[in-house]
This record gives structure tokens, sequence and C-alpha cells, in this order.
């Protein structure tokens, strides 16, 4: 459906009827979901808006609500996928098809045509399956983001946030840490980093006499050196995102009502990650008081390489210019309390995917169940 709509499109456009060239069809396919996808999106955004509205309601009627909030996109689904089911996409391609074979004078051969129309009904099949599936997963989960610079105190925020009811947090700080753990006896080597991490820094004695990862040594290593550091990063994204999802969705599963955070370091500066969330929040201090705050954290650490760390991660006024909700951590552990429990206030029922992280888990889907 969304295939033809971009196929029609696409001919407008270009002042010509879409003939069964395979660019035309790959420019159509790609804008099919691309349609489908915003207006998805723009259904949520819709959807969040109207949500915000509804403080009033009675809290344990708010459940029911968020909950509720999923069945648009749920039937929207269900209506997708009858609608787009192989028999009738086939059809219709098969009729399409002829149609151009015979205005392209027989260049094609019926066979062809039916083969075409086959693999194109099928594709489009999948496309609309894997992006409705990944749309109400994703608006389902409806993560937030907590991120910002080295000893801002993000962990201490995770801390009170996790006090309050109905809020779950995934640290990646602690993803990473585990990934790097020597694997147990029986454990998929395909899940942990260790192995390649020794590989990867030979002869350079990172590890302990347990065996186990020094990450003081391996850090040293990789802040002196950006290069190493993004090798470091490379080898260890895969697992780090393959045990979030995961987390992420045995954390949140049956508990529409969970506000699932996202402790994440590295958000801005890692790729894509930015964009799986609707609400950002970045936890943020002055700098001198952030270097003293690490200082005093890590006494084992020099100025110096206190410096190099901090100049490992994007600029805190960056990342405050794209945060959602920016928390001041300048106050006493007790008054943040109060600071925490107004955001999470502030972000009732608001929790809904960005129409770009929409779009990511989207292609994430597709990529990790290798439909394409
Ligand atoms: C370098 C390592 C061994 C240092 O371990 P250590 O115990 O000293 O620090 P810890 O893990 O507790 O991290 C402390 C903080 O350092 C900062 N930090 C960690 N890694 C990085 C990095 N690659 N770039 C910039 N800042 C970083 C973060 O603010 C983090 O919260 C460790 O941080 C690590 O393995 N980092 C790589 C993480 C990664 O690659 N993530 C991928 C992006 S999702
Ligand atoms: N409001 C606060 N007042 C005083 N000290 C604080 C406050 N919040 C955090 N700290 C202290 O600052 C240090 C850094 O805090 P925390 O470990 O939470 O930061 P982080 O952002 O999680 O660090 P990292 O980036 O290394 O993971 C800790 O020693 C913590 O006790």
């Amino acid at each position: 459906m969304f295939s033809f709509a971009a196929s029609w499109l696409l001919g407008t456009l270009t002042g010509r009827n879409a003939s069964l060239q395979m660019r035309d069809q790959l420019i159509a396919l790609a804008l099919a979901p691309a349609i489908g996808l915003l207006a998805g999106a723009l259904l949520m955004r819709a959807q969040a808006k109207k949500f915000r509205s509804v403080r009033h309601v009675q809290e344990d009627w708010r459940s029911a609500l968020s909950s509720l909030a999923n069945l648009p996109v749920l039937a929207g689904m269900f209506f997708g996928v009858a609608t787009t089911s192989p028999e009738s996409l086939f059809y219709a391609c098969t009729r399409r098809s002829l149609e151009i074979a015979r205005a392209e004078g027989d260049r094609y051969t019926i066979a062809e045509c039916k083969e075409y129309a086959f693999m194109h009904s099928f594709l489009t099949f999948w496309i609309c399956c894997s992006f409705l599936w990944w749309l109400a997963v994703a608006n389902t989960l409806q993560p937030i983001g907590i991120t910002g610079g080295i000893a801002c105190g993000k962990s201490t925020i995770c801390k009170i946030l996790k006090k309050q009811d109905n809020v779950a947090i995934v640290d990646l700080d602690e993803i990473a840490h585990d990934v790097q753990r020597p694997p147990k006896k029986g454990e998929a080597v395909m899940n942990n980093c260790y192995q390649t991490i020794l590989e990867t820094f030979p002869g350079k004695k990172i590890t302990k006499r347990d065996g186990s990862i020094d990450r003081k040594k391996l850090g040293d290593i990789v802040f002196a050196d950006p290069a190493k550091r993004r090798l470091l990063e490379a080898i260890m994204r895969p697992k780090i995102m393959q045990a979030m999802v995961w987390r992420m969705v045995t954390g949140k599963m049956f508990r529409t009502n969970t506000k699932l955070m996202i402790e994440a370091p590295l958000l801005f500066e890692a790729p894509i990650l930015r964009y799986i969330f609707g609400i950002i929040i970045v936890v943020s201090i002055p700098p001198d008081e952030q270097l003293k705050r690490l200082k005093k954290r890590n006494p084992e650490l020099t100025t110096a390489q206190c410096e190099q760390r901090l100049e490992a991660q994007m600029p805190l006024e960056e990342k405050k210019k794209m945060a959602t909700i920016v928390i001041e951590n300048d106050k006493s552990e007790a008054e943040m309390e109060e600071v925490c429990k107004q955001v999470l206030k502030d972000i009732e029922h608001n929790g809904m995917l960005s129409m770009e992280g929409v779009f990511f888990i989207f292609m994430f889907g597709r990529f990790v169940l290798g439909i394409w």
C-alpha cells in the first residue's frame, strides 16, 4: 500500500510513470517505510500531547490510560498486517506489473513480471510487518535517557530516582563492566568482550592476578590515546547495545506503568543512541565542581588524567543544548530528592519515543531480524 503510494509519488514528482525498473522500485521501497514512519511518529506525537493534558485523571486511571495509549498502535499493527497480506499484495503487484509490461511494449515476459511481483510483495509485506511491530515495541518501551559529563552525578541521581515507585534503571556503565568480565564456564563468548580486549591490547598487562581486566590500567591506556579509545568503544558498543535492549525489554515487559530510564554516559557521543529516547535528561554541574568531584572520587587519577577523561567527552554545554530536561546537581543529595520528584512529575505520560527513535529502532529491528 505504502509502496504503491510511494511509486505514485515518485512518478508524479519525476514527471513520468514509475516503471518496473529496479532503481525506481528500490526508491519506492525506501520511501514506503519512510511515509509509514512519518505517519506513525506523528500519531505518537499527537498522543503524547493528548496524554500530557490528562494530569487531573485519578492516579489509578493513569496506568490504564498509559497502556490505552498503545492501543491505536497495536490496532494499526493488526490492520497493517491484515491489509498487507502477501496474497493481496501479490494480486495488486501482478496486476500492476502486467499493466506496465503492456505499456512497455513487452519488454518483460509475464513470468518475469510474476517473479518480480512476488519478490516485491514479499518484501513489502515484511517491511510493513517489521515496521509496525517495532513501532509497537518501541512505543510500549518508552525509554528515557539520562546522561551528562563524567562525575556530574548521573549514578547519584539514578539512585534517588530508583527509590521512587515505578522507576526502573538500566545502567550502561554496569553493563560495560559486565561484558568485560572473564566469561564463566559455559557462558557464550559472543556476549562478552573479555577475549577480544585482551587480544586487542596485547602485552599491555591489563589483567589483574585473578585474570580479570584491570579497568584502571585499561582506562589509562585508552584515555591517553583517542584512537585506542575508539577501538575499545568499537569492540564494546555492539555487546553493550545488545545487553541494553535485552534489559530494556525484560525490565519493561508487561509493566506499562514503569518509567524505564537508561543511564548512558556516552548517550550523545555514541552514534544512534540519542535517537532512541523521546526524553533526554542531562545531569550537569559547573566545570570546576566537576573536576573537584572527579578528583575526590578517583584520588588515584592525576589532574592530567582527569582532564584527559573530561576531554574524551562532548562538552557539557553542547549536551545541555540537546537535552529535554537539565538537572543541575549542585544541591545536597536530600535537596536533589525534591528536584527528582518534580522531574518525574514533569515527564509523567510523556515518555514517547522521538520520531528519529522510531526510525532507528525500526532499522535496528530490521537489521537484527535480518529481514532485508
Ligand atoms: C575505559 C574503562 C575501562 C575505564 O573504567 P573505569 O572503571 O575507570 O571507569 P567507569 O567504567 O566506571 O566509567 C566512568 C566514566 O568514565 C566515562 N567514560 C567511560 N568510557 C568512556 C569513553 N570511552 N569515552 C569517554 N568517557 C568515558 C563515563 O563518564 C563513565 O561514566 C571503561 O570506562 C570502559 O570500558 N569504557 C568504554 C565504554 C564504552 O566503550 N562504551 C561504548 C559506548 S555505549
Ligand atoms: N549533589 C551532590 N552533592 C555532593 N556530591 C555529589 C552530589 N552528587 C554526586 N556527588 C558525588 O560526586 C561524585 C560523582 O558522582 P556519580 O558517581 O554519581 O557521577 P556519575 O556522573 O555517575 O559519574 P561517571 O560519569 O563516572 O559514571 C561521587 O563521589 C558522588 O558522591
